[in-house]
């Protein structure tokens, strides 16, 4: 397929709000691609091209622009080979092959797939919730329902794959948990009480929220690899983690849990100290709870109800299992004391989980539930400007914002500011603000750096006022900066927080 047949359709969808539009067009787009070109075009489209990062900055690109071509002659295949080449560039002369093979590419390029390159390849597309289409547009495409796309996607993790294998005609339903094939992790929403949390819920397992980091944990053949909640591989920098699993009875298992320090009287240490002992090799003061079992005693567990998996848990785990009680049904006055134990052992709150639930990979929603008592929301930094007096060597204060999927307030896929803070940044913080932002600026005006709306960043705040500044309506209330929701903690800007869960904040 040529590009500009992508160009176009990537363009109607970014022109419209509407998902059936947007689902029809990619779905057209899909039908005309050759089996070989999928797994090419999807990154393109999601402006993540399957080789991973190319290293390429936004100065290096806008000095490399060369003149626009005739347009039309570059296909699909003729873009990936190139990034290939890009990320393939190693030692000495690979400076020289970079800038000869990005000037090929943009040379044949006319305007606007020049844009389209040089946005993918510094990353500054904004197609994290194209994911959710696209899944909707292979099924459209290949006739099959969309719960089982979506379903196959979570499981293998591998979006351009499924597409591939849905185009071929291969079962999709044949798509299962593969011990050592981490899976989307499960997803909580929120409530303001643990009433609310248990209201309709009927039978309920109320777990202590701990506030570490989550871990999935394989085990195949023996072998233990640990993953981020990002499905990165952290198994080095977690030794006593997989070497207890190592020792759990019977074979092949993947376990859902978090991993936490504790200080010598067994109290939860900060969340600053667990990032600390999983940056350093003195991993020993991490202790790790499991809260799910996804496949364990011969066979997978996701489609069982929770039950069923926390029996299966009990004897797996035993002793590193989360604390907390089972409700046989909705009881606010019980799943309240569980509350309050676990704010006592300071731990960040509860999840309220139905009993009956299945594990749904990937998916946020009603059977699980967390209440934590203070408001802190993951948004995404959009600008951060240099510091003044004491902090004038630094960049400081950050422009936030929240996800608008819908383009309610401005393009959809894109991001409102909703506020600025400096407060809560530890001199360690600002520091590592102060060389990561430049890496991801998009341009600086000597006051305010703009950066790629993709480090998430979780803010607490007392609440939200009614604004005429900001363009959602919505402005924070004392916002201080938690935590940056990076390496081991990593979110990605599309599961950012909405504007529309801010805006419920507000007011009257
Ligand atoms: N008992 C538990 N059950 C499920 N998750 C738990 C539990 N204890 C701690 N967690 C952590 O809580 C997270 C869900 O809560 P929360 O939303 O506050 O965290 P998050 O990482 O910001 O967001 P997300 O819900 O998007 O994962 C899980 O990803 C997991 O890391």
């Amino acid at each position: 397929m040529l590009l500009n047949g992508l160009v176009a359709a990537s363009s109607t969808v970014a022109a419209t709000r509407s998902r059936l539009t947007k689902t029809q067009t990619l779905a057209d787009l899909i039908g005309r691609l050759e089996p070989s070109e999928v797994a090419a075009a999807v990154g393109l489209l999601l402006g993540r091209p399957r080789q991973g990062r190319l290293g390429i900055g936004w100065r290096t690109v806008h000095k490399a622009r060369p003149e626009p071509g005739a347009g039309s002659v570059l296909t699909v295949s003729d873009v990936d080979e190139a990034f290939s080449t890009l990320v393939g560039a190693h030692g000495t002369g690979s400076a020289a092959v970079r800038a000869q093979t990005l000037d090929r590419l943009l040379g044949r390029a006319d305007v606007a797939e020049q844009d389209y390159l040089l946005r993918v390849m510094i990353g500054e597309m904004r197609t994290g919730a194209l994911e959710g289409v696209l899944v909707d547009a292979a099924a459209l495409a290949t006739d099959t329902p969309k719960e089982i796309v979506r379903r196959a996607v979570m499981l293998s993790g591998d979006l351009g794959g499924t597409v591939r294998a849905a185009l071929s005609g291969d079962d999709l339903t044949e798509v299962g948990l593969t011990p050592g094939v981490p899976v989307q992790p499960m997803l909580a929403g929120s409530a303001p009480s643990a009433g609310e949390a248990t209201t309709g819920m009927g039978a309920s397992s109320v777990e202590y929220k701990l506030d570490g980091a989550r871990l999935q944990v394989h085990r195949v053949g023996g072998v233990v690899t640990a993953y981020t909640r990002s499905l990165a591989d952290i198994t080095d920098r977690v030794p006593d983690i997989a070497a207890l699993v190592a020792t759990f009875p019977g074979g092949d298992l993947v376990l859902d849990g978090e991993t936490l320090a504790l200080d010598e009287s067994g109290a939860a240490r900060p969340f600053q100290d667990t990032m600390s002992g999983l940056g350093r090799d003195a991993a020993s003061a991490l202790h790790v709870w499991f809260f799910d079992v996804l496949y364990g005693e011969g066979r997978s567990l996701i489609d069982e109800p929770l039950s069923v998996r926390r029996e299966v848990l009990a004897r797996v785990a035993g002793d590193h299992v989360i604390g907390g009680s089972v409700l046989p049904d909705a009881d606010p006055a019980a799943a309240q004391a569980v509350l309050d134990e676990a704010l006592a052992r300071g731990h960040e709150g509860i999840v309220v989980k139905s009993l009956d639930s299945v594990y749904a990979a990937g998916r946020r929603g009603a059977n699980w539930v967390k209440v934590k008592p203070v408001y802190t929301y993951d948004l995404v930094v959009l600008a951060v400007e240099h510091g003044s007096g004491r902090r004038s060597d630094w960049l400081s204060n950050l422009h936030l914002g929240a996800r608008d999927p819908d383009g309610e307030f401005g393009e959809p896929g894109g991001f409102v500011m909703v506020g600025k803070t400096f407060k809560g940044l530890t001199d360690e913080t600002l520091r590592w603000q102060t060389s990561h932002f430049p890496t991801i600026a998009t341009g600086d005006d000597g006051h305010v750096m703009r950066v790629r709306p993709e480090t998430v960043v979780e803010i607490a705040i007392d609440g939200v006022q009614r604004s005429t500044r900001y363009p959602g309506g919505a402005a924070l209330r004392f916002a201080r900066v938690k935590r940056y929701r990076t390496g081991v903690d990593a979110k990605p800007p599309s599961e950012a927080d909405t504007i529309g869960a801010i805006r419920q904040l507000l007011p009257g």
